[in-house]
Protein backbone atom coordinates (compact mmCIF):
# COMPACT_ATOMS: atom_id res chain seq x y z
CA UNK A 1 0.00 0.00 0.00
CA UNK A 2 1.75 3.06 -0.98
CA UNK A 3 0.62 6.83 -0.64
CA UNK A 4 2.47 9.69 -2.40
CA UNK A 5 1.51 13.33 -3.44
CA UNK A 6 0.18 13.84 -7.03
CA UNK A 7 2.26 14.37 -9.39
CA UNK A 8 5.46 12.79 -7.45
CA UNK A 9 5.74 9.74 -10.23
CA UNK A 10 3.85 6.73 -9.18
CA UNK A 11 2.91 5.05 -12.23
CA UNK A 12 7.10 4.65 -12.17
CA UNK A 13 6.98 3.41 -8.98
CA UNK A 14 4.85 0.41 -9.34
CA UNK A 15 5.78 0.09 -13.30
CA UNK A 16 9.57 -0.14 -13.15
CA UNK A 17 9.64 -2.79 -10.22
CA UNK A 18 7.26 -4.63 -11.92
CA UNK A 19 9.17 -4.73 -15.27
CA UNK A 20 12.22 -5.53 -13.22
CA UNK A 21 11.21 -8.08 -11.71
CA UNK A 22 9.38 -9.57 -15.14
CA UNK A 23 12.70 -9.56 -16.97
CA UNK A 24 14.58 -11.25 -13.55
CA UNK A 25 12.23 -14.01 -14.25
CA UNK A 26 12.80 -13.75 -17.88
CA UNK A 27 9.85 -13.30 -19.96
CA UNK A 28 8.24 -16.43 -20.12
CA UNK A 29 5.59 -14.60 -23.00
CA UNK A 30 2.30 -17.17 -24.16
CA UNK A 31 2.89 -15.49 -27.70
CA UNK A 32 -0.06 -15.13 -29.94
CA UNK A 33 -2.83 -16.80 -28.58
CA UNK A 34 -6.97 -16.47 -28.56
CA UNK A 35 -6.96 -15.60 -24.74
CA UNK A 36 -4.19 -13.39 -23.39
CA UNK A 37 -3.10 -14.74 -20.10
CA UNK A 38 -1.12 -11.38 -18.82
CA UNK A 39 1.85 -11.69 -15.96
CA UNK A 40 1.01 -8.15 -14.81
CA UNK A 41 -2.60 -6.61 -14.10
CA UNK A 42 -2.79 -2.73 -13.30
CA UNK A 43 -6.16 -2.02 -12.86
CA UNK A 44 -7.23 2.37 -12.75
CA UNK A 45 -10.48 3.83 -12.72
CA UNK A 46 -10.65 5.58 -15.66
CA UNK A 47 -10.52 5.33 -19.37
CA UNK A 48 -7.97 8.09 -19.96
CA UNK A 49 -5.77 7.19 -17.13
CA UNK A 50 -5.61 3.35 -18.47
CA UNK A 51 -4.72 4.82 -21.84
CA UNK A 52 -1.90 7.01 -20.31
CA UNK A 53 -0.65 4.64 -17.99
CA UNK A 54 -0.37 2.05 -21.30
CA UNK A 55 1.55 4.78 -22.95
CA UNK A 56 4.52 5.09 -19.95
CA UNK A 57 4.75 1.55 -19.85
CA UNK A 58 5.32 1.08 -23.60
CA UNK A 59 8.28 3.30 -23.03
CA UNK A 60 9.36 2.07 -20.08
CA UNK A 61 9.05 -1.87 -21.43
CA UNK A 62 10.73 -0.62 -25.01
CA UNK A 63 12.90 -3.64 -27.14
CA UNK A 64 12.11 -5.59 -23.48
CA UNK A 65 10.15 -7.75 -25.23
CA UNK A 66 7.43 -7.45 -22.64
CA UNK A 67 3.96 -6.98 -24.27
CA UNK A 68 2.08 -4.32 -22.68
CA UNK A 69 -1.72 -3.95 -24.09
CA UNK A 70 -4.81 -1.40 -22.63
CA UNK A 71 -8.36 -2.41 -22.61
CA UNK A 72 -11.19 0.03 -21.41
CA UNK A 73 -14.70 0.44 -22.36
CA UNK A 74 -15.80 2.99 -24.99
CA UNK A 75 -13.96 1.83 -27.49
CA UNK A 76 -14.22 -0.42 -30.13
CA UNK A 77 -13.70 -4.21 -28.68
CA UNK A 78 -12.47 -5.47 -31.75
CA UNK A 79 -9.05 -3.41 -32.01
CA UNK A 80 -8.42 -4.34 -28.81
CA UNK A 81 -9.19 -8.46 -29.48
CA UNK A 82 -6.65 -8.18 -32.18
CA UNK A 83 -4.16 -6.34 -29.46
CA UNK A 84 -4.35 -9.40 -26.83
CA UNK A 85 -4.51 -11.97 -29.65
CA UNK A 86 -0.76 -10.77 -30.36
CA UNK A 87 0.37 -11.49 -26.85
CA UNK A 88 -0.16 -9.67 -23.77
CA UNK A 89 2.35 -9.56 -20.12
CA UNK A 90 0.93 -6.38 -18.27
CA UNK A 91 -2.42 -5.56 -18.97
CA UNK A 92 -3.81 -2.18 -18.26
CA UNK A 93 -7.15 -2.26 -17.80
CA UNK A 94 -10.50 -0.47 -16.64
CA UNK A 95 -12.89 -2.79 -14.35
CA UNK A 96 -15.99 -2.95 -16.57
CA UNK A 97 -14.16 -4.07 -19.69
CA UNK A 98 -12.11 -6.23 -18.02
CA UNK A 99 -14.65 -8.31 -16.68
CA UNK A 100 -16.52 -8.37 -20.48
CA UNK A 101 -13.23 -9.88 -21.59
CA UNK A 102 -13.31 -12.56 -18.95
CA UNK A 103 -16.55 -13.16 -19.74
CA UNK A 104 -15.83 -13.57 -23.04
CA UNK A 105 -13.42 -16.14 -22.24
CA UNK A 106 -10.35 -13.47 -23.95
CA UNK A 107 -8.55 -12.93 -20.90
CA UNK A 108 -7.68 -15.29 -17.93
CA UNK A 109 -6.06 -14.19 -14.72
CA UNK A 110 -4.52 -17.54 -13.74
CA UNK A 111 -1.01 -16.22 -14.86
CA UNK A 112 -1.23 -12.70 -12.57
CA UNK A 113 1.71 -12.39 -10.49
CA UNK A 114 1.65 -8.56 -10.05
CA UNK A 115 -1.51 -6.72 -9.65
CA UNK A 116 -1.21 -2.99 -9.17
CA UNK A 117 -4.39 -0.65 -8.13
CA UNK A 118 -3.71 2.55 -9.28
CA UNK A 119 -5.90 5.42 -7.71
CA UNK A 120 -6.48 2.44 -5.03
CA UNK A 121 -8.61 4.22 -2.65
CA UNK A 122 -10.95 5.32 -5.81
CA UNK A 123 -10.93 1.48 -7.19
CA UNK A 124 -12.10 0.05 -3.40
CA UNK A 125 -14.70 3.10 -2.88
CA UNK A 126 -18.25 1.67 -2.76
CA UNK A 127 -18.90 1.92 -6.68
CA UNK A 128 -15.82 -0.27 -7.63
CA UNK A 129 -15.35 -2.41 -4.94
CA UNK A 130 -17.56 -5.58 -5.90
CA UNK A 131 -16.11 -5.39 -9.79
CA UNK A 132 -12.80 -5.48 -7.70
CA UNK A 133 -13.74 -8.19 -5.84
CA UNK A 134 -14.94 -9.84 -8.65
CA UNK A 135 -11.87 -9.51 -10.36
CA UNK A 136 -9.33 -10.15 -7.86
CA UNK A 137 -11.32 -12.97 -6.12
CA UNK A 138 -13.82 -14.55 -8.41
CA UNK A 139 -11.60 -14.86 -12.01
CA UNK A 140 -8.67 -17.10 -10.96
CA UNK A 141 -6.42 -14.99 -9.66
CA UNK A 142 -3.27 -16.11 -7.82
CA UNK A 143 -4.27 -15.53 -3.88
CA UNK A 144 -2.67 -13.13 -1.82
CA UNK A 145 0.68 -14.57 -1.00
CA UNK A 146 1.40 -16.17 -4.04
CA UNK A 147 0.91 -12.72 -6.34
CA UNK A 148 2.54 -9.41 -5.62
CA UNK A 149 -0.40 -6.44 -5.09
CA UNK A 150 0.36 -3.18 -4.99
CA UNK A 151 -2.07 -0.27 -4.48
CA UNK A 152 -1.08 3.01 -4.89
CA UNK A 153 -3.14 6.57 -4.37
CA UNK A 154 -2.36 10.13 -2.84
CA UNK A 155 -5.38 9.76 -0.62
CA UNK A 156 -5.46 6.33 1.46
CA UNK A 157 -8.55 7.05 3.88
CA UNK A 158 -8.65 4.54 6.35
CA UNK A 159 -11.83 2.52 5.96
CA UNK A 160 -10.47 2.18 2.15
CA UNK A 161 -7.05 0.87 4.25
CA UNK A 162 -8.73 -1.36 6.24
CA UNK A 163 -11.12 -2.94 3.10
CA UNK A 164 -7.45 -2.96 0.82
CA UNK A 165 -6.21 -5.16 3.06
CA UNK A 166 -8.47 -8.08 2.43
CA UNK A 167 -6.03 -8.06 -0.65
CA UNK A 168 -2.69 -8.03 0.94
CA UNK A 169 -0.76 -10.25 2.60
CA UNK A 170 2.23 -9.88 5.14
CA UNK A 171 1.95 -5.82 3.83
CA UNK A 172 4.01 -3.08 3.65
CA UNK A 173 2.27 0.47 3.57
CA UNK A 174 4.80 3.25 2.25
CA UNK A 175 4.53 6.91 2.64
CA UNK A 176 5.77 9.90 0.97
CA UNK A 177 5.24 12.83 3.40
CA UNK A 178 1.54 13.10 4.77
CA UNK A 179 -0.97 10.76 3.89
CA UNK A 180 -3.58 12.53 1.84
CA UNK A 181 -1.94 15.79 1.80
CA UNK A 182 -1.24 17.65 -1.25
CA UNK A 183 2.38 18.55 -2.36
CA UNK A 184 3.32 22.50 -1.10
CA UNK A 185 4.37 23.54 -5.05
CA UNK A 186 0.62 24.55 -5.61
CA UNK A 187 -0.23 27.88 -4.28
CA UNK A 188 -3.56 27.56 -3.58
CA UNK A 189 -6.25 30.38 -2.33
CA UNK A 190 -9.68 30.26 -1.74
CA UNK A 191 -12.11 33.08 -2.39
CA UNK A 192 -15.76 33.45 -0.81
CA UNK A 193 -17.86 33.73 -3.71
CA UNK A 194 -21.73 34.10 -3.96
CA UNK A 195 -23.28 31.25 -6.01
CA UNK A 196 -24.22 34.31 -8.41
CA UNK A 197 -21.47 36.04 -8.91
CA UNK A 198 -19.30 32.99 -10.19
CA UNK A 199 -19.29 33.20 -13.49
CA UNK A 200 -17.75 36.46 -13.24
CA UNK A 201 -15.18 35.92 -11.11
CA UNK A 202 -14.36 32.68 -13.42
CA UNK A 203 -13.85 35.66 -16.25
CA UNK A 204 -11.32 37.50 -14.48
CA UNK A 205 -9.54 34.42 -13.12
CA UNK A 206 -8.90 32.91 -16.81
CA UNK A 207 -7.95 35.95 -18.19
CA UNK A 208 -5.33 36.84 -15.37
CA UNK A 209 -3.35 33.45 -15.40
CA UNK A 210 -2.12 32.62 -18.97
CA UNK A 211 -1.78 29.12 -19.89
CA UNK A 212 -3.53 25.78 -19.68
CA UNK A 213 -6.27 25.93 -16.89
CA UNK A 214 -8.65 23.25 -15.57
CA UNK A 215 -12.33 23.91 -14.50
CA UNK A 216 -13.72 21.73 -12.37
CA UNK A 217 -17.63 21.99 -11.72
CA UNK A 218 -20.05 19.30 -10.19
CA UNK A 219 -22.16 17.93 -12.70
CA UNK A 220 -22.12 17.15 -16.19
CA UNK A 221 -25.14 19.34 -17.24
CA UNK A 222 -22.86 22.14 -15.10
CA UNK A 223 -19.73 21.05 -17.67
CA UNK A 224 -22.01 21.67 -20.72
CA UNK A 225 -23.46 24.84 -19.40
CA UNK A 226 -19.60 26.31 -18.47
CA UNK A 227 -18.71 25.58 -21.33
CA UNK A 228 -21.09 27.03 -23.89
CA UNK A 229 -20.74 30.44 -21.22
CA UNK A 230 -17.12 30.41 -21.62
CA UNK A 231 -17.29 30.21 -25.54
CA UNK A 232 -19.60 32.54 -25.86
CA UNK A 233 -17.29 34.77 -24.57
CA UNK A 234 -15.17 34.06 -26.82
CA UNK A 235 -12.64 31.77 -25.12
CA UNK A 236 -11.45 28.90 -26.19
CA UNK A 237 -12.77 26.17 -24.06
CA UNK A 238 -13.66 22.87 -24.38
CA UNK A 239 -15.30 19.91 -21.36
CA UNK A 240 -15.07 16.79 -20.09
CA UNK A 241 -17.57 14.79 -18.81
CA UNK A 242 -19.36 11.01 -18.52
CA UNK A 243 -21.65 11.62 -20.75
CA UNK A 244 -19.39 12.34 -23.58
CA UNK A 245 -18.81 9.98 -26.50
CA UNK A 246 -14.85 8.20 -25.70
CA UNK A 247 -13.70 10.28 -29.10
CA UNK A 248 -15.00 13.29 -27.74
CA UNK A 249 -13.71 12.89 -24.65
CA UNK A 250 -10.11 11.82 -26.00
CA UNK A 251 -10.65 14.91 -28.67
CA UNK A 252 -11.22 17.34 -26.07
CA UNK A 253 -8.27 15.89 -23.63
CA UNK A 254 -6.02 16.19 -26.86
CA UNK A 255 -6.77 20.17 -27.57
CA UNK A 256 -6.47 20.99 -24.25
CA UNK A 257 -3.03 19.34 -24.19
CA UNK A 258 -1.57 20.83 -27.22
CA UNK A 259 -3.27 24.30 -25.74
CA UNK A 260 -5.71 24.44 -29.24
CA UNK A 261 -8.35 25.17 -26.09
CA UNK A 262 -6.70 26.35 -23.32
CA UNK A 263 -9.76 25.94 -21.14
CA UNK A 264 -10.93 22.70 -19.93
CA UNK A 265 -14.21 22.67 -17.80
CA UNK A 266 -14.23 19.11 -15.99
CA UNK A 267 -16.26 17.36 -13.50
CA UNK A 268 -14.46 14.52 -11.70
CA UNK A 269 -13.76 12.09 -14.60
CA UNK A 270 -10.52 13.82 -14.98
CA UNK A 271 -9.68 14.46 -11.15
CA UNK A 272 -7.45 11.59 -11.00
CA UNK A 273 -4.14 9.96 -12.67
CA UNK A 274 -4.26 13.05 -15.81
CA UNK A 275 -0.21 13.95 -16.23
CA UNK A 276 -1.12 16.90 -18.91
CA UNK A 277 2.37 18.85 -18.64
CA UNK A 278 1.61 22.92 -18.35
CA UNK A 279 -1.59 22.78 -16.70
CA UNK A 280 -1.03 25.91 -14.91
CA UNK A 281 -4.28 26.62 -13.14
CA UNK A 282 -6.56 24.85 -11.37
CA UNK A 283 -10.01 26.65 -10.69
CA UNK A 284 -12.85 24.55 -8.32
CA UNK A 285 -16.12 26.58 -9.75
CA UNK A 286 -17.86 24.16 -7.34
CA UNK A 287 -15.39 22.21 -4.56
CA UNK A 288 -16.30 18.74 -4.14
CA UNK A 289 -17.80 17.58 -1.15
CA UNK A 290 -14.53 15.44 0.15
CA UNK A 291 -11.92 17.03 0.92
CA UNK A 292 -9.98 14.01 -0.76
CA UNK A 293 -11.32 14.61 -4.28
CA UNK A 294 -9.82 18.29 -3.60
CA UNK A 295 -6.31 17.31 -3.09
CA UNK A 296 -6.51 15.27 -6.57
CA UNK A 297 -7.76 17.88 -8.14
CA UNK A 298 -5.66 20.42 -8.00
CA UNK A 299 -3.12 17.83 -8.19
CA UNK A 300 -3.75 18.58 -11.66
CA UNK A 301 -1.02 21.03 -11.55
CA UNK A 302 2.49 21.24 -9.65
CA UNK A 303 3.59 18.15 -11.30
CA UNK A 304 7.11 16.63 -11.20
CA UNK A 305 8.67 19.31 -9.36
CA UNK A 306 7.00 22.05 -11.38
CA UNK A 307 4.80 24.69 -9.30
CA UNK A 308 1.25 25.10 -9.78
CA UNK A 309 -1.82 27.41 -9.01
CA UNK A 310 -4.94 26.44 -7.63
CA UNK A 311 -7.96 28.39 -6.88
CA UNK A 312 -11.27 27.35 -5.15
CA UNK A 313 -14.43 29.43 -5.38
CA UNK A 314 -15.95 28.74 -1.59
CA UNK A 315 -20.16 29.17 -1.83
CA UNK A 316 -20.86 30.11 1.98
CA UNK A 317 -24.51 28.53 1.16
CA UNK A 318 -23.13 25.06 0.38
CA UNK A 319 -19.42 24.22 0.74
CA UNK A 320 -19.87 24.41 4.56
CA UNK A 321 -19.07 20.80 4.94
CA UNK A 322 -15.10 20.98 3.53
CA UNK A 323 -14.27 23.57 5.44
CA UNK A 324 -12.73 22.44 8.00
CA UNK A 325 -10.57 19.97 5.48
CA UNK A 326 -9.80 22.83 3.89
CA UNK A 327 -8.08 24.78 6.76
CA UNK A 328 -6.36 21.74 7.75
CA UNK A 329 -4.86 20.89 4.41
CA UNK A 330 -3.74 24.68 3.87
CA UNK A 331 -2.19 24.54 7.39
CA UNK A 332 -0.41 21.68 6.19
CA UNK A 333 0.69 22.73 3.47
CA UNK A 334 2.15 26.11 4.57
CA UNK A 335 -0.37 27.97 2.53
CA UNK A 336 -2.08 31.38 4.12
CA UNK A 337 -5.57 30.51 5.85
CA UNK A 338 -8.27 33.26 5.04
CA UNK A 339 -9.38 34.00 8.44
CA UNK A 340 -13.46 34.04 7.17
CA UNK A 341 -12.63 30.31 6.60
CA UNK A 342 -11.30 29.51 9.82
CA UNK A 343 -14.56 31.10 10.84
CA UNK A 344 -16.34 29.14 8.52
CA UNK A 345 -14.74 25.89 9.69
CA UNK A 346 -15.39 26.98 13.24
CA UNK A 347 -19.36 27.00 12.28
CA UNK A 348 -19.55 23.98 10.98
CA UNK A 349 -17.61 22.27 13.97
CA UNK A 350 -15.84 18.89 13.93
CA UNK A 351 -19.02 16.76 13.02
CA UNK A 352 -18.62 17.87 9.53
CA UNK A 353 -16.34 16.51 6.76
CA UNK A 354 -13.57 16.42 8.84
CA UNK A 355 -10.50 15.18 7.03
CA UNK A 356 -10.19 11.42 7.73
CA UNK A 357 -7.16 9.99 9.14
CA UNK A 358 -6.97 12.51 11.96
CA UNK A 359 -2.68 12.98 12.53
CA UNK A 360 -1.48 11.96 9.05
CA UNK A 361 2.33 13.24 9.53
CA UNK A 362 4.59 11.15 7.96
CA UNK A 363 1.66 8.40 7.07
CA UNK A 364 -0.29 7.08 9.47
CA UNK A 365 -0.95 3.28 9.36
CA UNK A 366 -4.44 2.67 10.81
CA UNK A 367 -3.67 -0.50 12.26
CA UNK A 368 -1.84 1.37 15.20
CA UNK A 369 -5.30 3.03 16.48
CA UNK A 370 -7.18 -0.13 15.81
CA UNK A 371 -5.72 -3.26 16.68
CA UNK A 372 -6.88 -4.23 13.48
CA UNK A 373 -5.45 -7.47 12.92
CA UNK A 374 -4.38 -7.59 9.65
CA UNK A 375 -0.62 -7.91 8.17
CA UNK A 376 1.28 -9.91 11.16
CA UNK A 377 4.91 -8.71 10.21
CA UNK A 378 7.39 -5.70 11.31
CA UNK A 379 7.07 -1.97 11.67
CA UNK A 380 10.98 -0.07 11.06
CA UNK A 381 11.75 3.12 9.57
CA UNK A 382 15.22 3.37 7.62
CA UNK A 383 15.56 6.58 9.10
CA UNK A 384 15.34 8.93 5.60
CA UNK A 385 13.07 11.40 6.70
CA UNK A 386 10.50 12.61 9.55
CA UNK A 387 7.24 11.42 9.76
CA UNK A 388 6.26 7.81 10.64
CA UNK A 389 6.32 5.65 13.12
CA UNK A 390 9.00 3.10 14.64
CA UNK A 391 8.15 -0.09 16.15
CA UNK A 392 4.40 -1.54 16.47
CA UNK A 393 2.76 -4.26 15.22
CA UNK A 394 0.31 -5.82 12.48
CA UNK A 395 2.36 -5.16 9.26
CA UNK A 396 5.36 -2.95 8.42
CA UNK A 397 5.61 1.03 7.86
CA UNK A 398 7.63 3.24 5.75
CA UNK A 399 7.72 6.26 5.97
CA UNK A 400 9.47 9.06 4.11
CA UNK A 401 9.17 12.67 5.09
CA UNK A 402 11.00 14.62 2.01
CA UNK A 403 7.42 14.66 -0.20
CA UNK A 404 8.98 16.20 -2.96
CA UNK A 405 11.64 13.36 -3.38
CA UNK A 406 10.60 11.46 -6.79
CA UNK A 407 13.21 8.51 -5.88
CA UNK A 408 11.81 7.50 -2.67
CA UNK A 409 8.81 5.96 -3.39
CA UNK A 410 10.44 3.91 -6.16
CA UNK A 411 13.16 2.80 -4.31
CA UNK A 412 10.78 1.52 -1.49
CA UNK A 413 8.24 -0.29 -3.58
CA UNK A 414 11.52 -1.75 -5.94
CA UNK A 415 13.21 -2.66 -2.39
CA UNK A 416 9.40 -4.14 -1.29
CA UNK A 417 9.04 -6.10 -4.01
CA UNK A 418 12.80 -7.87 -4.80
CA UNK A 419 13.58 -8.00 -1.26
CA UNK A 420 10.65 -8.32 1.05
CA UNK A 421 12.32 -9.06 4.05
CA UNK A 422 15.17 -7.08 4.86
CA UNK A 423 16.46 -5.20 1.76
CA UNK A 424 15.05 -2.36 3.11
CA UNK A 425 17.51 -1.13 5.56
CA UNK A 426 20.37 -1.93 3.52
CA UNK A 427 20.07 -0.38 0.41
CA UNK A 428 20.21 3.05 0.13
CA UNK A 429 18.48 5.41 -2.20
CA UNK A 430 22.07 6.12 -4.37
CA UNK A 431 22.67 2.19 -4.67
CA UNK A 432 19.31 2.08 -5.68
CA UNK A 433 19.60 4.83 -7.97
CA UNK A 434 22.84 3.02 -9.02
CA UNK A 435 20.57 -0.16 -9.55
CA UNK A 436 17.82 1.72 -12.06
CA UNK A 437 20.52 3.36 -13.90
CA UNK A 438 22.53 0.29 -14.73
CA UNK A 439 18.55 -0.95 -15.59
CA UNK A 440 18.19 2.08 -17.93
CA UNK A 441 21.69 1.18 -20.07
CA UNK A 442 20.67 -2.32 -20.58
CA UNK A 443 17.76 -0.43 -22.56
CA UNK A 444 19.11 1.95 -24.00
CA UNK A 445 16.14 3.28 -25.62
CA UNK A 446 13.88 3.99 -22.62
N1 LIG B 1 12.16 10.52 -11.19
C1 LIG B 1 11.50 11.41 -11.96
N2 LIG B 1 12.12 12.52 -12.39
C2 LIG B 1 11.46 13.44 -13.14
N3 LIG B 1 10.19 13.32 -13.54
C3 LIG B 1 9.53 12.24 -13.13
C4 LIG B 1 10.12 11.23 -12.32
N4 LIG B 1 9.21 10.28 -12.07
C5 LIG B 1 8.09 10.68 -12.69
N5 LIG B 1 8.26 11.85 -13.34
C6 LIG B 1 7.25 12.62 -14.10
O1 LIG B 1 6.37 13.18 -13.15
C7 LIG B 1 5.07 13.31 -13.72
C8 LIG B 1 4.03 12.79 -12.75
O2 LIG B 1 4.13 11.37 -12.62
P1 LIG B 1 2.85 10.48 -12.39
O3 LIG B 1 1.79 10.81 -13.38
O4 LIG B 1 3.31 9.07 -12.28
O5 LIG B 1 2.39 11.04 -10.96
P2 LIG B 1 1.44 10.39 -9.89
O6 LIG B 1 2.19 10.37 -8.61
O7 LIG B 1 0.88 9.10 -10.39
O8 LIG B 1 0.29 11.48 -9.78
P3 LIG B 1 -1.28 11.30 -9.49
O9 LIG B 1 -1.44 11.12 -8.01
O10 LIG B 1 -1.86 12.58 -9.98
O11 LIG B 1 -1.74 10.11 -10.26
C9 LIG B 1 5.08 12.55 -15.04
O12 LIG B 1 5.13 13.47 -16.10
C10 LIG B 1 6.36 11.74 -14.97
O13 LIG B 1 6.91 11.54 -16.25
Amino acid sequence: MACAQTGSGKTAAFCFPIIANILRGGVDSVGRSRKAVPLALILSPTRELSSQIYEEARKFTFQTGIRPVVIYGGAPVQQQLRELERGCDMLVATPGRLSDLIERGRVSLGRVHYLALDEADRMLDMGFEPQIRRIVEGEGMPPTGQRQTLMFSATFPKEIQRLASDFLYDYIFLTVGRVGSSTDLIVQHVEMVEQADKRHVLLDLVKEVEGLTLVFVETKRGADALEDFLVRQGLHATSIHGDRSQMERERALATFRSGKTPVMVATDVAARGLDIPHVKHVINFDLPNDIDDYVHRIGRTGRAGKKGLATALYAPEKDGQIARGLVDLLSETNQEVPGWLAGCAAEAGYGGNKRRGGNRFGGRDFRKDSNYGGGGGRSWNDGYGGGGYGGGYGGRQQSYGNSCEFSALLHAVHCTLFQPSHHMQSCNRHQFMGCLSAWLCLVPSV
